[in-house]
Formats: structure tokens, C-alpha cells, sequence
């Protein structure tokens, strides 16, 4: 069976959407996987209809003053007529952020992009990895550096190029994140189609 994820992100300055690669390149990963990867900064039709068709969005911004771009929140307030018509609803949904401090407050702008996903009755998908760089053995290449578990967290100095950064161990978290959210829409739709009376439920 063939699953859609689309990987729908916005990116100012570049280093989210080497992110949003590698969480794409991490479900591709998956057989039988077809992954789009489609920009939030133009809210055209050929947007809406790439997420109309996915069985999994994966959301991704970077953190600004402490929450997503106002990029991504316009893409956001936009959904309110996907929202109406329950387009969404129970899709796989999963999120992604990356900003320049260590924490820099990226865990609001993950809990936001999951009330949204709750909004629209969809199905949020953590990260299962444990947390890396925590114990005297641990160290800044380990999967999931950051220790975060609600989405894929990644760090970027501020005076780096998206070509520096985010760097490896935050590229492979984030494609740890996009190889299971593949795997549970896989999962998910296998479940539909042996049961479809429970997915109207
Ligand atoms: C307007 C603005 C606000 C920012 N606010 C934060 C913040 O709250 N926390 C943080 O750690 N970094 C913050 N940063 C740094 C960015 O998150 C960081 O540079 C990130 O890599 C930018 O991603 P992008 O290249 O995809 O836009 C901010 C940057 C800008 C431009």
C-alpha cells in the first residue's frame, strides 16, 4: 500500500529547511513511501492539494521570539477552512523546529503545532529516540541531543550558514522522526483498510 507524507514548513533564512530535508529524506526511507516537500511561504492551490492528499503532515518552523515564524502561524490561521470541512482528520501529524539557542524556548512553538494538529483531529506522532548528550558517556553527535520527545528539535548558531547548520546529529534526529511518522502512517493505513468501520468512527 502506498502512503503520501508531506513535509509543510516555512524557513527564513534556510537552516529549518535543511531540517525539513532530512525529515523528508528519513520517510523516503520507508518502502512504498512518496514524501512531498512543499514550502508554507506561498498558500496556493497546489499547496492545499498536496495536503489534502497526504495521509501525513509533517509541520515544521523555525523558533522565533519563542514561538513558529509568522510565516508558518499565517499558514496556520489559513487552515481554518481545512478545519471546517475536517480535511484533516485523522491524518498522522508530526512537528518539527529548529532555532539558535540550545532550548530558545522551541518546546512552545512544538506544543502549538500539536494543539493545531489536535484542532484537527489529527493523530500526533512523537519522537521515540531516548535523549542523547545526557550522561558522562554521552556526546553533541548522539541522536536527539537535544532531549525532546513532543517533535524533532535542532540547533543552529546564529552566525552559521544552513550549509553549517543544523549539523549532523540534529539532520539524523530529524530524519529518525520522518522514518517513523512513514512507518505509522503505513501502520495506520493498513489499519484502516482491515477495519474501515473503526476510522468512521
Ligand atoms: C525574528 C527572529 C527571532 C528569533 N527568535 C529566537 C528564539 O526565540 N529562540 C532562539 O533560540 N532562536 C531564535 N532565533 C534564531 C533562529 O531560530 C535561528 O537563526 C534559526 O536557525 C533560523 O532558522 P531559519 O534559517 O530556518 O529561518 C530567532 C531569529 C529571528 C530572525
Amino acid at each position: 500500500m502506498q502512503v503520501r507524507i508531506a513535509v509543510a514548513y516555512h524557513s527564513g533564512y534556510g537552516h529549518t529547511a535543511k531540517q525539513a530535508e532530512a525529515v523528508a529524506a528519513g520517510a523516503g526511507k520507508v518502502a512504498d513511501t512518496e514524501v512531498s516537500l512543499v514550502s508554507v511561504a506561498e498558500l496556493n492551490d497546489e499547496l492545499w492539494a498536496t495536503l489534502a492528499e497526504a495521509d501525513a503532515i509533517v509541520f515544521g518552523s523555525p523558533t522565533y521570539m519563542g514561538g513558529s515564524s509568522a510565516a508558518f502561524r499565517a499558514f496556520v490561521e489559513a487552515t481554518s477552512g481545512v478545519w471546517q470541512q475536517q480535511q484533516w482528520k485523522d491524518k498522522i501529524a508530526a512537528g518539527f523546529t529548529n532555532s539558535g539557542s540550545m532550548s530558545g524556548d522551541k518546546l512552545h512553538t512544538l506544543v502549538n503545532m500539536a494543539l493545531v494538529a489536535a484542532q484537527h483531529g489529527m493523530i500526533w506522532v512523537g519522537l521515540s529516540e531516548f535523549s542523547g548528550w545526557n550522561s558522562s558517556t554521552g556526546t553533541p553527535e548522539d541522536v536527539n541531543r537535544l532531549g525532546g520527545w513532543l517533535g524533532a528539535m535542532a540547533q543552529s548558531n546564529v552566525d552559521a550558514s544552513p550549509e553549517e547548520a543544523p549539523g549532523d546529529a540534529d539532520l539524523r534526529t530529524a530524519e529518525v522522526l520522518g522514518r517513523r511518522v512513514a512507518e505509522v502512517a503505513h501502520v495506520h493505513a493498513l489499519g484502516r483498510a482491515a477495519k474501515p468501520e473503526a476510522a468512521n468512527a
